[in-house]
């Protein structure tokens, strides 16, 4: 049986104190912040205050004199118009004068007391990325005296590492600086042959018969485990380049091997053995010397001593993740987007910086074909025959559905009557050896292969 509602008992004011009080004001909702404030919320300050780089901007080498500008010595400049490079880039002409500037200390090989500041470039493919780190690299170590392990660059794949090898090569002609690469084609013995100088004795300071490594990251932490005196103490460079794809790659936590290889270790405890292998003051670096008290003097200046790697990070999207930025462990990060200013640089007011889209190329324009998986070949035969596709690549998603689709393509052109124009497809993958790859690519390049598949 329910109960009767109790009358609720209304309070009654007086006509005289409704007058004298204010209206208390009743609770309104706020509007919602826009979307473009909220993505930046929580976001590393220096994210969000990236230096935006319009992609057209350019700028003339020149040959002669002094060159504020870039800060590029003259012999680069000119070496640049030799290989047939008149004019920077719009990613070079942000990079060169941050990295090189006018100021000694940004040119020097170690700054244990001025720390560099660590650079993250997103950039679209092809804007000429490579030459603006290279650039900077064989600028500054150029005024080396004694071989060390002074600049790593890290790729994901082999093709890569020998793409950029002959760019690096090419520009540091003459300069006597040495270059080697780690990438598992060799033998692991022949590769430490190849990469460190003295392996018998162990020598604190490392040794290394290059100066400039570049490698893929595998073959890179089967050094730093396996390879005597190889060592990354002396890096003054670090690049990341293809950040996105190295990052998401979780081997053997490469990424947190090689971060720890180029700090000092906490301590060595001063036992017989430490005493006895106390190495020449020249063969470590600065930020090593802690660990010998032999070498460490004490003084005025005797203040702590910060590593000289400089990170500098290149990709065609810019993570804004916090767990991934802060596993790089950056210092004072400077960000640059190349990316035109158009109303595409913004998806809902959310600009691309943080959208993590990535940047593409101003002149490629996208399209998609929506169709059922059979039809895939049938779709690409007709893109390819009517309308005169003959430049193009093709991604599949292996290697054996590479070669089944070439072999697709050449039933299709066998079985074409009167094929006067024949199609020439190629597939390429890792299960091809290096110089077969390299041959396919120069022919692709001359049109003598249409479709790399
Ligand atoms: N300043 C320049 N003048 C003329 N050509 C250049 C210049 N800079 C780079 N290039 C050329 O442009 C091409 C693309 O450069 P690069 O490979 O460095 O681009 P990228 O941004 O690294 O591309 P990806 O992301 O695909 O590796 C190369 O053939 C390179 O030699």
């Amino acid at each position: 049986m329910s109960l009767p509602p109790l009358p609720i008992q209304q309070r009654t004011q007086s006509p005289e104190l409704q007058m004298s009080l204010p209206v208390f004001p009743l609770p309104i909702l706020p509007d919602a912040p826009p979307k473009s404030i909220l993505a930046l919320q929580g976001l590393d300050q220096a994210l969000v205050q990236a230096e935006v780089v319009n992609p057209s901007s350019r700028l003339p080498i020149i040959p002669k004199g002094d060159d504020a500008r870039t800060g590029l010595s003259e012999r680069t400049r000119r070496r640049l118009i030799e290989l047939g490079i008149t004019e920077l880039f719009a990613v070079q002409t942000a990079l060169l004068p941050f990295l090189l500037g006018s100021s000694a200390m940004r040119r020097s090989l170690y700054s244990p007391f001025d720390l560099l500041q660590d650079v993250c470039v997103s950039a679209p493919t092809g804007s000429g990325k490579t030459l603006a780190y290279v650039l900077p690299i064989v600028e500054v170590l150029s005024t080396r005296i004694v071989t060390h392990l002074r600049a790593l660059v890290v790729l994901p794949t082999r093709d890569l590492v020998m793409q950029v090898r002959e760019t690096v090569e090419a520009i540091a002609k003459g300069r006597g600086l040495k270059i080697g690469t780690a990438t598992g084609q060799h033998s692991f013995a022949h590769e430490q042959s190849q990469l460190v100088a003295d392996m018998s004795a162990k020598l604190s300071g490392g040794s290394s018969k290059v100066d400039i490594l570049i490698c893929t990251p595998g073959r890179l932490i089967d050094h730093l485990n396996g390879t005597p005196n190889f060592s990354l103490q002396h890096l003054r460079f670090l690049v990341i380049d293809e950040a996105d794809r190295l990052l998401a790659q979780s081997f053997q936590d490469w990424l947190a091997q090689v971060l720890a290889a180029t700090q000092p270790p906490r301590m060595v405890p001063e036992t017989s053995e430490t005493k006895t292998q106390a190495p020449l003051c020249d063969s470590l670096a600065p930020a090593f010397l802690r660990l010998h008290r032999e070498v460490d003097l004490h003084t005025d200046i005797d203040e702590k001593k910060d590593v000289s790697c400089q990170k500098l990070l290149f990709s065609a999207t810019l993570t804004s993740d916090p767990g991934k930025l802060a596993a790089l462990d950056l210092r004072h990060p400077k960000y640059f987007v190349v990316q035109g200013l158009s109303e595409e640089s913004e998806i809902d007011g959310i600009p691309n910086i943080i959208a993590e889209r990535f940047t593409m190329p101003e002149a490629l324009k996208e399209h998609m074909i929506i169709c059922e998986a059979p039809q895939k070949p049938l779709m690409l035969f007709h893109l390819v025959y009517n309308h005169s596709v003959r430049n193009a690549l093709v991604f599949t998603k292996s290697s054996e559905s590479a070669s089944r689709l070439v072999r697709l393509f050449e039933f299709f052109e066998a079985a074409t009557p009167s094929n006067e124009n024949p199609i020439a497809v190629r597939s390429y993958s890792s299960d091809l050896p290096t110089n077969e790859r390299r041959t396919i690519l120069e022919k692709f390049k001359a049109q003598e292969v249409h479709l790399e598949v």
